[in-house]
């Protein structure tokens, strides 16, 4: 049955069911559908977990789909900035492709900076359940400095980007998120102990089987 949509710009849409639904990918694929949404600094280890998590699940036979925010800013947001609305049109649109993901029965991994937290929760709230797992990368602003891959910080400090996140434009930490990757006296954990550490998480809470 198809029922009439309201809320949105447009007027007159309709939502069309299909035979195959959200269960049946899942069992298909032997796993559930969710969306690990990595959230923190610049530098902080955001893609490095992404890139290694989605490694790990690939080896196990589990289908994941990376959603990188500077990767994005290539094509479906390029044409967004980093002020505060650029960034909440930024999380909400990638918000929506994730939700996207996790209904085609995929483990979603979305990484970016996502620094609002409003926005972060808006993402939330899109998914059922429990589906919508947060992880904090509490990597400190001297460790991401200091690791300063891209050199953007460099330009930050010299004024030659404005707006950069840490710098002159606000982070608000999670104050709930599922998971928490932090440093130990300076150390981080390894890409592999951090893949390791949401790996478990899905295990147990019943992500990697149908
Ligand atoms: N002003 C400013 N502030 C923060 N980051 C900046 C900025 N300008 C460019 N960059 C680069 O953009 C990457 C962050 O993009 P995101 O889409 O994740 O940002 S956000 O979630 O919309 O805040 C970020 O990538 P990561 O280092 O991977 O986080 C930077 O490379
Ligand atoms: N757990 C870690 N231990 C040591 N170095 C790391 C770790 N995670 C990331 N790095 C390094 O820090 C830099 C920034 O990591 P990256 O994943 O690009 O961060 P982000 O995506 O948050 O900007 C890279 O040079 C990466 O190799």
């Amino acid at each position: 049955m198809n029922s009439l949509m309201s809320n949105t710009a447009s007027s007159n849409i309709f939502w069309h069911n299909c035979p195959v639904e959200k269960a049946d990918r899942q069992k298909l694929l032997k796993q559930k559908g969710c969306v690990v949404w990595i959230t923190g600094l610049s530098g902080s280890g955001k893609s490095t977990l992404a890139c290694t998590l989605g490694r790990e699940l690939h080896s196990r036979g589990k289908l994941s789909y990376i959603l990188d925010g500077d990767n994005l800013r290539h094509g479906l947001t390029k044409d967004l900035g980093f002020k505060a609305e650029d960034r909440a049109e930024n999380i909400r649109r990638v918000g929506e492709v994730a939700k996207l993901f996790a209904d085609a029965g995929l483990i979603c991994i979305a990484s970016l900076i996502s620094p609002y937290r409003k926005d972060r929760d808006a993402c939330r709230a899109l998914l059922p359940d429990a589906s919508f797992i947060e992880v904090f990368m509490n990597i400190s602003l001297e460790i991401c400095e200091a690791r300063d891959a891209k050199g953007l910080y460099k330009l930050a400090r010299a004024g030659k980007i404005k707006g950069f996140t840490g710098i002159d434009d606000p982070y608000e930490p999670p104050v709930n998120s599922e998971i928490e990757i932090k440093e130990k006296d300076g150390i981080c954990p390894t890409p592999v102990a951090m893949a390791g550490e949401v790996v478990s998480y899905l295990e147990e809470k019943g992500y990697l089987h149908d």
